[in-house]
Parts: C-alpha cells; structure tokens; sequence
C-alpha cells in the first residue's frame, strides 16, 4: 500500500481516489481539487492496484490540462511511466487513428488540419470556382462544413476507394462546395478536428476486431470536465467502458460553458439513470476562495435551474467583501482598475502576475490594454493569436510536413516562401497538370521543373533540399531538421530582412519547445508523431514567463486560479451577452450566468467586478449586468455612484430586454438590502408590515400592514421602505 497517493486528501476525495470499480460520477464544485482528486486516483491505480498506465485513459478538455495532469501524475509516480493516455479527446483519437486508420484506407502519417488550413482549401476551392468571400465567408463556411460533419457517416463515403464525389457543372452551389472540400482533404490526406472524432467513431462502429481491441486495454478510463463532453464523446466514452465498466466521471454542472457549441450536461446530470449501479460523490468543500468570494459565487448560481444542489463550503479565512464599481464612463472604470491594482502592489505586495483581468469578449482588452499602457502596467494577454497559428510557425511546421507528406496545403505555404519566383502564373500551371495527372503539387512541380517556364525561378534548388531531409530525416532529431530546413531554404533569412523581431522571437520558442518536448518523452521523437501531436496544440498559448497582469476572457479563465481578479466591462448585454440571448434564450441567459460563476470562483483572496456608464459599440446606452444585482446586495460592497434615475432605468432596460432577473431578489439601491418573503419593513404611512409576495417584474413587494385586510403593493424602488 502506498500511502503517499492519500496524503493530504479530504474524506470524501480520498473516497474518490479509493473507489476504483465500476461506474463513478463525482460532482465536484469549483476549487473542490478535482485536479488532485484526478491525479491522485491515477496514482492510486497504478501504485496500489498495479496496473500499467497503457490500460488507463485519462481524458481532459484541453491541452493545458492534460499537461498538467501528466506533470503531477509523473511527479507521484516517477517519471519513467508511459503518460501517453493522458490525453484530450482529439489526442485520443489520434492515438486510436495512428494504429488502426489503415482499415480506412488512410495512411498513418495522416495529417491533421487547424483552421488556417481549412480556409486555405476553402479559398482555393473559391478561386477554381471564380466566387468571392461575398458568397460566403469563410467562417460561416466552415461552420457548415462542420454542421454537415454531425453525422459521421459521411466518413464511410469519403473513405470508400470506390466512391466518386459529384462536383458536375449543374449541381447546387453549396454541395458542390462541399464536395470539393471533402475531395481535396482527402487528396492530402487530411482530417480536420471534427474527422478525428468521426473517424474513430465509424473505425469503432464498422470495425468490431478495432473495437474491441481498445474496450480490453482501456481497463479505467476517467474522463475530467464531463458536463462539457458532446453527444458524439459521451458515445464515445460510452463504447470504450462497455467491457471493463470501470468509469469515472468528474464535472461540474454550474461550469458547463460550452453548451453553445455542442456540450450537454444532461449526460453528467442523468448519468446515474444510464448507469444504475453508479455511486455518486459530491466535492463540496473549496479551497481556493475566502468565504466571502464564495457566498457571492453561491448566491449567484443558486438562480439558475438546471443544476445538481450543492452549496460549496470553505474554511479557509475571511477575506474582503467583494467590490462591485460603477463607474461613470470607461476611462473612469479602468482608472479605477489601475489604482487598485497598484495598490494592491504597493500594500499587500502582490506580484503583476497574482493578478488577473477576465473579461466576457475579447474587443474589451481595448480599453483595458490602453489604461494599462496609460500606467506603464506590464500585462500579457493570454489565448489571443494562437501560438501554433501564427505564420512563422505555420511555415516552419509547412517545412517539417512537406518532407513526411509531400501535401498540396504545405506545398502551397512553402514554394514561393522565402521568394523562388513561383508566383499566381506557375502555380496555376502546376494545379492544372496535377489535376489532369492526379499528382501531389509537389510531384507535379518533380515532374515538370524542367519545363522553359520555370527557367528564371529556385524550384530546382527548392526541390534539392526537400529531396535532400526526404532522405535524411530519419538520422535526425526534429530539432536538428527544423534548424537545417529552415536554415538551407532561406527561410531564416527572409525573417531577418523583414526584420520583425516578434516573429524571429516567435521561432526561437518554437525550437525551444521541440527541445523540451524532446527531453519530456525520453525516447526518440518520431517526425510524423510529433507533428499529429503538434497541431493538436494549437489551443495552448506560449507561456509568458514576465510579472505581468494577465488578460484573458472568462473562457481562457476556466480551470484557472489566481489571488486578485477583476471581471470588468460588467454591461448587460456583454455579460449576459446579448447575441446569446438572442440565438438561445433563456438556455443563455443560464449558461451567461455560469459563465459569471466561473469568473468569480477563480478568484482567491480578493475579487473586483466593474463597469461603467456611456454607449456601447453599437452606440446604445451602457447599464451595468442584471447578474450584479442578482447576487445578494449584502455581500457586496458597492463604490462608485449609481443613482436612484440611472438605476431605475437600468432596471427598466432589463425588464424590456425579454429575460428577466432570476426569481430570488429584488434588485436594490446601494446600502439597501434585499428584501425577501418574510422580512419585516416599516412604511412611513402604514406602519409596520411583512412581505408576502414579490414581483420581481414590476419590481413590487406586496405587503400585509397591520390592521389591514388585503396587501399593498409597494414599489420596490421606494425609499420610504425600511426594513425592521
Ligand atoms: N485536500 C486539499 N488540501 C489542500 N488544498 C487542496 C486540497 N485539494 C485541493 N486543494 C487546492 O485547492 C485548489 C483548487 O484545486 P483544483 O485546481 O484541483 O480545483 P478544481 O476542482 O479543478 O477547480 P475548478 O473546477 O474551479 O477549476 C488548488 O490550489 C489545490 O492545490
């Protein structure tokens, strides 16, 4: 028995890490230490049930997660240990489609596609069919890609050798486009994310020997942020437990934030109707917050209705109130954010980078990047550009790709970059030959480099090198092949004349990375391994090392801790967002409030929620969030001045916006505090009274005075209304 995996644990997460057959589900609320309930259980099965980490899959929702989960399993268990099933789902997929997508006809080295690459199908795919972005753009494009891709049995067609894709002259525009693009994935051999999943699905659904083979190795499968898994994952999961039963899952209803794209919580809600013999644990205590952040958390999320009851409890010390600040315009919000935060540097000598500033959409970081430059405050905006998406890495891994895969979408990015003078005129030529031929572009440009009209351009030198690494790599690190590619196309070279230091810097850390990723697996780093490995991160940001206020949205926040938090530009129809609201309703408005729930709970000891006056973007009049007055008024300290007016009409603007305030308390005026059925008030005229009903619609108490027969109604807003 190893004790060591039980150390410090909580009853109830020693009860999670201990209860090791059959069908668990763990209910565990914000900053319950459901990471270290996870990699503890880990431990547990691999030091004290002694099996071998290749029969536990371990699934998170992001890269960063899974990171860290194998950081902290390695350090319980010694880093000699096979972490390859730590994973996300779509890393998953790639480890089952590595070994079996050969029964589809798909080659191994299989390439995976991000967006950039999608589009730049899609654009070439706009110019062989002479139409602009007027059309449609490439977003609402893809967005529909992906809409038909809900069923994967399209999988089956575009895997069948024998199958033909129709793209005659006649046929509707928006099929022909959509047959196009699945042709000219499948030419390069490439799966974008939503293939990676639907591949595995139908290799498990039409292959029972594939399926099989994984439900027998996979003896435990834990699966972390389940609230947040889709229909097509649930079933996934579902499949792979089917012959040992052993699964465990870990979510937490109040942080599902991803309903908009294709979460349902329902599975984590209902999954002890799909699994009878489940055993339920609920992690209710916290450990990040004072009780105060926490109260403000509770209170707010106690609105919503679709949700598992539970009240998160911490011992952890008081703290401060949490502040809310009205300001009067922006400049007036972000001055005040700039003092606190240099007071809090000053006093209780926090550190720039204990701070955090969330947001709820990214145009917000405007106004607070300009007062932070206006302050000379360092800050980092995290999860912006994405790392792996920026061109100078796009390129290199262009490089890499185009030696393993020889792809028409690498060949494209890298020909003419640095300049070869193989411009518009040469590559025309060589997509029409490669069509008529069915040949790669790359094998098209082998074949006719010695053609007259590439006379006066580098194609045989480019041809050279590529051949050359094609020969080589294998001898060589994939560092050591980054450095020499690079080096020998020229390609370092033209980053020095465009002199832009970002993107040299950019490069550097993108060596840098492949060498520690080089050191972290301590074996031979495959090239076409690392690459599938590679584009999967196209999430995680390059981590910035400087003490520095850190800027991101709520989304970026999930998961994530830090001492101080400001949750700024607090606008109702920012947060609840109004276009949200729109597209689906009231499953928004409880989904917005989630999103605030999860901003709050990332807060440690003190938490800030501001917003301010003026006209929006779309130049209508700013009123600060229903969620602010929906949290009880007494657990918040209000600074700034909202008046009586100003407040009366923020109240009206909400009421007419169709969702209305949760059903709990009355929105109140500073220093009043709610009111609820029950509570006894004194009216100057009337006398005392208690309230008996509320409508929170037109903001009414109903009140039974003394001596009287039937109720008053009395106006919320009135301040003649004491409480006794
Ligand atoms: N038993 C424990 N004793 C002391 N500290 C703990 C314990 N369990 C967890 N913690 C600490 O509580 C904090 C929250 O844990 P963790 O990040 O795992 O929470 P979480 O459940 O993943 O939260 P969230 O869902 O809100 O992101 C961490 O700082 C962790 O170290």
């Amino acid at each position: 028995m190893t004790e060591y995996v039980l150390e410090g644990l909580n009853e109830k997460q020693e009860l999670a890490v201990t209860t090791t057959e059959g069908y668990i589900r763990v209910v565990a609320g914000a900053g319950s230490g459901k990471t270290k309930a996870l990699t503890n259980r880990y431990a547990y099965i691999v030091e004290n049930l002694g099996i071998d980490p290749s029969n536990i899959l371990c699934v998170t929702f992001t890269n960063k997660a899974s990171t860290e989960m194998k950081k902290r399993v390695r350090s319980l268990i010694g880093s000699g240990c096979d972490t390859g099933l730590i994973t996300t789902y779509h890393g998953f997929c790639v480890r089952v489609l590595r070994e079996d997508i050969f029964h589809l006809h798909y080659p191994k080295q299989f390439i995976i596609l991000d967006e950039e690459d999608q589009k730049t199908i899609l654009r070439e795919i706009y110019e062989e069919l002479g139409i602009t972005i007027r059309y449609n753009s490439f977003n609402n494009m893809l967005k529909k890609i992906a809409s038909y891709k809900m069923d994967p049995a399209y999988v089956r067609v575009v895997t069948n050798p024998n199958s033909k894709f129709n793209t005659s002259e006649e046929m509707e525009l928006e099929k022909k486009i959509m047959n196009m693009y699945l042709l000219k994935q499948k030419k390069v051999f490439g799966l974008d994310f939503d293939d990676l999943i639907n591949f595995t699905f139908i290799l498990f659904e039409d292959f029972g020997q594939v399926l099989d083979k994984w439900q027998t190795r996979l003896h435990y499968i834990q699966v972390d942020e389940f609230q947040d898994s889709s229909l097509r994952q649930f079933k996934l999961i579902n499949m792979l437990s089917d012959t040992n039963e052993n699964l465990f899952v870990v979510g937490d209803p109040d942080q599902t934030i991803y309903e908009w794209r294709g979460a349902r919580p329902e599975y984590f809600v209902n999954f002890d109707k799909a699994h009878p013999t489940c055993q339920t644990i609920v992690l209710d205590q916290n450990y990040r917050s004072t009780p105060e952040i926490l109260d403000v958390g509770n209170s707010l999320i106690k609105k919503n209705s679709l949700r598992i009851e539970k009240d998160m409890f911490t011992h952890n010390q008081k703290g401060l109130k949490v502040i809310h600040y009205h300001g009067k315009h922006e400049e007036d919000e972000i001055k005040w954010v700039t003092e606190k935060i240099n007071q809090l540097i000053e006093e209780k000598q926090a550190k720039k980078s204990d701070i955090a500033i969330l947001y709820r959409a990214s145009f917000l970081s405007r106004f607070i990047e300009q007062g932070l430059i206006r302050e000379n405050i360092d800050y980092t905006i995290y999860g912006g550009m994405k790392f792996f998406q920026r061109k100078e890495i796009k390129d290199a891994l262009a490089y890499l790709r185009l030696i393993i895969s020889g792809d028409d979408l690498s060949f494209l990015r890298v020909v003419n970059t640095p300049k070869r003078n193989i411009g518009k005129k040469r590559i025309q030529f060589i997509k029409e030959k490669a069509d008529r031929e069915n040949l790669t572009y790359y094998d098209t440009l082998k074949k006719y480099a010695g053609d007259s009209l590439f006379n006066s351009t580098k194609a045989l030198e480019f041809l050279a090198l590529i051949e050359k690494y094609k020969r080589e790599y294998a001898k060589l690190t994939v560092s050591e092949l980054l450095q020499k590619l690079l080096l020998e196309s020229g390609y370092d070279q033209y980053l020095r004349e465009d002199g832009d230091q970002n993107r040299i810097d950019n490069l550097s850390e993108f060596f840098h990375s492949i060498v520690t990723y080089e050191q972290s697996i301590g074996e031979e780093l495959l090239l076409d391994e690392y690459l599938q490995q590679i584009t999967l991160f196209t999430d995680s940001d390059k981590e910035d090392k400087r003490d520095s206020v850190k800027l991101m949205t709520i989304h970026t926040a999930k998961g994530l801790e830090f001492k101080y938090v400001f949750l700024c530009g607090m606008t109702d129809g920012i947060l609840p967002s109004s276009r949200s609201l729109e597209e689906r309703k009231v499953a928004a408005l409880e989904e917005e409030r989630r999103l605030t729930y999860v901003a709050i709970t990332r807060a440690e000891k003190e938490m800030y929620i501001t917003e301010s006056e003026g006209l929006s973007r779309r130049g209508s009049k700013k009123y600060p969030s229903r969620f602010i007055f929906e949290i009880k008024q007494n657990l918040v300290n209000r600074i700034g001045m909202l008046e009586e007016e100003f407040y009366q009409e923020s109240v009206r603007f909400v009421e007419g916006s169709n969702f209305m305030l949760g059903t709990g308390d009355i929105p109140l005026k500073e220093s009043e505090s709610t009111m609820d059925i029950g509570t006894k008030v004194k009216h100057p005229v009337f006398g005392e009274g208690i309230v008996k009903e509320i409508d929170v619609k037109k903001n009414t108490y109903y009140i039974q005075f003394a001596g009287m027969k039937t109720t008053k109604p009395i106006n919320g807003a009135f301040k003649g209304l004491k409480r006794v």
